[in-house]
């Protein structure tokens, strides 16, 4: 199955790109933007795949910091969105939405920091035989008006790449920020043209789901703490939610495996999408994902190929572009299946 499963051509939604970096590669980038590397570095490496039983998510935005120190600089950045980019093709993802957060330092501005990363994109792309999507993302922790810097841009950028630039991620630590006050934000990139990829109550606040819900969005990240009506808006709407199993796990907002709502949304037939979330950070792949439903929730090949059919559907592509992802899909089932 593992293999079955690796060999796949997998379509990913839902990747973070700094928290998509994993070890090896964390090493690679960081011989390259250090040099020889230390002791402690060594130590810091360990330290980022560990979660201690009971974690608490908050843990998981200390881990972001580490990796962020890498791609401070405009080398260390292009590094690293190539090693993503290369890795997720290792893995035979066809198609990846990447989303990144636009930071500004004394290296780099928003806009320099969104150009480094789409520069990359559109020149190792067809190298590694993957399509590439981007997402600026909106951390919810940071000031309303550093969105208003990430929209603006995206929407200009879009103008330019419409066929990279696709939507917007609102993401950033849950229990930080008002999403209220992102709404006139959000609006502006919606207005624009640009898809929304929220994530949604992957933290238990009732009011903020609610706001979240009647604003809308065209998917859904997470979805853990919806209710039952909740659920089946989602389903009423063909909203589908992106179910980051190892993630959700491990930074604990479901209890255990066998409590991840991926199973009644299995057996409600709702939309979902099963995606990796921070590859790097949770030591996962997306075939690892797959593999880890196949244990936990018992599904079979053909489910695990209708799932990534499905995640074409919910793709931010063209239609052009989801008829060649099918049909690649389609040749290798066909050559299984002789
Ligand atoms: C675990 N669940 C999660 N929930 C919410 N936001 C998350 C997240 N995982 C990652 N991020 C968001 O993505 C950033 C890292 O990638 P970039 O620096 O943007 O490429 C994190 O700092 C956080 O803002
Ligand atoms: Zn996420």
């Amino acid at each position: 199955m593992l293999q079955f499963l690796r060999n796949l051509p997998k379509i990913e939604l839902h990747a973070h790109l700094n928290g998509s970096l994993n070890i090896d590669s964390i090493r690679e980038l960081a011989a390259k933007v250090y040099g020889v590397q230390t002791k402690e570095f060594s130590t810091l490496c360990e330290r980022f795949i560990k979660f201690e039983k009971g974690a608490k998510l908050d843990d998981c935005f200390e881990k972001f910091g580490f990796v962020h120190e890498l791609t401070s600089t405009k080398e260390g950045l292009e590094y690293a969105t190539e090693l993503v980019i290369r890795d997720f093709a290792k893995d035979n993802v066809i198609y990846v939405e990447l989303r990144t957060t636009p930071k500004a330092n004394g290296n780099m501005s928003r806009r320099s920091y969104l150009d480094t990363v789409l520069g990359v994109i559109k020149n190792k792309s067809d190298l590694y035989k993957i399509k590439v999507k981007l997402l600026p993302s909106i951390n919810r922790a940071e000031p309303v008006a550093v969105a208003e810097e990430t929209v603006a841009l995206a929407v200009e950028l879009a103008t330019i790449e419409p066929e990279i630039i696709v939507g917007i991620d609102f993401s950033g630590n849950p229990n930080q920020g008002n999403f209220k006050d992102f709404i006139p934000v959000l609006s502006k990139a919606r207005n624009h043209g640009l898809k929304l990829a929220m994530h949604c109550a992957e933290v238990d606040n009732p009011v903020e789901i609610r706001e979240m819900i009647r604003f809308g969005m065209s998917r859904c990240g997470h979805g853990t703490y919806l209710s039952d009506s909740g659920f089946e808006h989602m389903k009423e709407e063909n909203i589908p939610i992106e179910c980051c199993l190892t993630s959700n796990v491990k930074s604990g907002t479901v209890a255990n495996i066998g409590a991840h709502h991926l199973k009644q949304l299995m057996a409600t037939c709702a939309p979902k999408v099963l995606c990796t979330d921070d590859s790097g950070v949770f030591d996962t792949t997306l075939s690892d994902e797959f593999f880890l439903a196949t244990e936990s929730f018992g599904l079979t090949k053909s489910q695990c190929i209708a799932l990534t059919m499905e995640a074409v559907e919910h793709a931010f592509a063209t239609r052009e572009e989801k008829l060649m992802l099918k049909m690649q899909i389609y040749k290798y089932t066909r050559l299984q299946n002789k």
